[in-house]
């Protein structure tokens, strides 16, 4: 059974997020002298600014010299570019820190060699990527996509795959169309497993994942296979159409 902890705005979701992820850094750091977390890319970003870094109680305590920040999905752009998740943690995140994690984007010479060169992309970020993560923190689109998983039988290689471990999603629903993503071997691996979500858009995902239980939304899916280490922070206008009690 997954856990879901749900916030008002005045509960501070972020604050609640940060302690969550405060205690997974000690978790690792008792057994390890690093931390490894995967992050996403949209919201999520942005959370992790208000979390880890504006608030006053939780950001003195974040070892970030002892993190390696790793990508989830990243989207085949140079890492300079807007739609690049490693450009929007660089500006939103890491800018304003004194001490740097080590952070490990993707090789970006390739992105505009094509195909075969975007297969590349992945095997290559697949051999960058630790065998078990300490921590995922993922996102859910309104279409309940995570990583770049999307839903629909177009994209359903992706969520199908059981050895590789890191691959390009090409034609994706949501701009920009070429990515690379985790699949769920990584997931099967990591020590735990959280995802944000917060706001009104997210409402239908919420429902069908957190009351119709719909496996065909991939992030109902890591729910269902690895319930017991996933984790979701939610606020109330993204759960206000869920009536099942968690
Ligand atoms: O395209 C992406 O979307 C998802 C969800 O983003 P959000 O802004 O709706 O939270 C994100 O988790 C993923 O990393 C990103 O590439």
């Amino acid at each position: 059974m997954v856990s879901v902890h749900k916030y008002t705005v005045e509960e501070n979701l972020p604050h609640k997020f940060g302690e969550y992820v405060l205690q997974r850094q000690e978790d690792a750091l008792e057994k390890a002298k690093v931390f490894n977390v995967a992050i996403s890319g949209g919201s999520l970003i942005n959370v992790l600014e208000e979390a880890l870094i504006d608030d006053s109680t939780i950001a003195p305590k974040i070892k970030w010299n002892k993190w390696n920040v790793y990508f989830v999905d990243e989207r085949i752009v140079p890492l300079d570019h807007k739609d690049s998740n490693y450009c929007a943690f660089k500006e939103t995140v890491l800018d304003k820190l004194d001490v740097l994690p080590k952070v490990y984007p993707i090789d970006d010479s390739l992105v505009d060699a094509g195909a075969e060169a975007y297969k590349e992309i992945a095997t290559d970020y697949e051999e960058v990527l630790p065998t078990k993560l300490d921590l995922l923190l993922l996102g859910c689109g309104p279409d309940g996509h995570t990583c770049s998983l999307f839903p629909g039988d177009h994209h359903k290689y992706l969520i199908n795959e059981k050895t590789e471990r890191v691959l390009w999603c090409h034609d994706s629903p949501k701009p920009p169309s070429d990515r690379i993503t985790i699949t769920l071997p990584v997931m099967k691996d990591a020590e735990a497993i959280c995802f944000v979500s917060m706001g009104s858009s997210k409402q239908d995902a919420m429902r069908h994942i957190f009351d119709l239980k719909d496996t065909a939304m991939p992030s109902a899916l890591v729910n269902e296979l690895f319930g017991s280490k996933v984790s979701w922070f939610v606020d109330d206008k993204a759960f206000e159409t869920v009536t099942s009690k968690y």
